[in-house]
């Protein structure tokens, strides 16, 4: 038996995983979304609506049997490959040996999510889908340590239409605003079913991701925090959301854990000068908290209405909210000290 017979086999983590048979022999995989490009003119209008240049070194993820990496070595300078089914990896190896494209692929076998990025000028992929979301924040935030200009993914319909959709949009949700705080994403071309081996269930489309360089100057993790919270209820007002008991203190747990952080931290510069003047224990711990008012104590969900009301988000609905809007809300927040990390 060949060497290559051997690869084509479900191998290593992946055998026993259910295969449909496909390429060359080889069975393709559905827990590893293999589904494979068979229309030429759609790999074609794919690299060419990338706008790949010929200085270019793109990043493909999930390379499978070769059909979009051969049009991209075509178009590139160097293409770099990352391909977690060793049966692929051969696959694609036996399709350029002995041609002059051979020596500008270069392949990454591994996990695409679990692998550091090497540089790149744009990613062009038609993604496994298991991994859309992962794979599209893994890029926008390896943006933030070596920019690139775009990446061009095919991602199932219904992702791609939530990458896309403004606010107010029925599809509108987490996802959208935080890719769309990172990048401006576009929808620029409608894939049916029936243009993969083996078709999956449901139809696909491409986008085009460009990252905002440089980065918003928001604390990411920050923002998702707020975001997420928004979104666990999207049609319900902001003031309905925040007036949940279980949000409520689960914040004002982080809100302590917080201002303690910075009291230590604050000790720890000040302790040679102690300036306390002590005072009642209770409005102490409610000062150390960041809750003490002129009228005495104030509890932490009137602080937080409060900052509702005053910036008018009382009766706004994150469905509706832009960009923009988030990030007055997170800024206002912060400035009373609140924060979602
Ligand atoms: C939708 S297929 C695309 C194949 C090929 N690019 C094409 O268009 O014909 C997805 C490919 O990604 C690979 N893959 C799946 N999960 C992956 C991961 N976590 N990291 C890297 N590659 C992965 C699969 O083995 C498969 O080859």
């Amino acid at each position: 038996m060949s060497n290559l017979r051997v690869a084509n086999k479900v191998i290593g983590k992946d055998k026993g995983k259910k295969a449909v048979s496909g390429f060359q022999g080889i069975e393709f995989l559905k827990s590893r979304g293999q589904h494979i490009l068979k229309n030429p003119l759609l790999v074609d209008n794919i690299v060419q609506k990338a706008g790949v240049k010929k200085t270019d070194i793109v990043l493909e993820i999930g390379p499978g049997t070769g059909n979009l990496t051969i049009k991209l070595l075509e178009a590139a300078k160097k293409v770099i490959a990352i391909e977690v089914d060793p049966r692929m990896v051969i696959e694609l190896q036996r399709r350029v040996q002995g041609t002059p494209l051979a020596d500008n692929l270069q392949i990454l076998q591994g996990d695409c999510i679990k692998m550091d990025l090497p540089y790149f000028d744009i990613c062009v992929a038609n993604t496994p889908y298991q991994v859309s979301s992962p794979l599209t924040f893994k890029l926008l935030s390896h943006n933030n340590i070596q920019p690139f200009r775009a990446a061009v993914l095919m991602f199932q319909r219904e992702f791609a239409m939530r990458l896309v959709a403004p606010p107010g949009d029925n599809l509108y949700c987490r996802l959208s605003v935080n890719a769309q705080l990172l990048s401006r994403v576009n929808h620029i071309i409608k894939v049916g079913r029936n243009n993969f081996r083996p078709p999956p269930k449901v139809d696909s489309s491409v986008v085009r991701i460009e990252p905002r360089n440089p980065p918003p100057p928001v604390d990411f993790r920050e923002w998702d925090g707020l975001v997420r919270l928004c979104f666990g209820r999207r049609n319900k007002t902001l003031g309905a959301i925040f007036r949940q008991k279980q949000l409520l203190s689960m914040m004002e747990e982080n809100h302590k854990t917080v201002k303690a952080l910075e009291k230590g931290m604050a000790a720890g510069m000040d302790a040679s000068m102690d300036t306390s003047m002590g005072g009642e224990e209770g409005e102490d711990e409610a000062r150390d908290v960041g809750m003490v008012c002129e009228g005495g104590v104030e509890t932490f969900k009137q602080k937080i209405e409060e900052i509702l009301v005053e910036g008018g988000y009382d009766q706004r609905r994150s469905s509706k909210m832009t960009q923009d809007d988030f990030l007055q809300l997170l800024a206002l927040f912060n400035s009373k000290g609140i924060h979602f990390t």
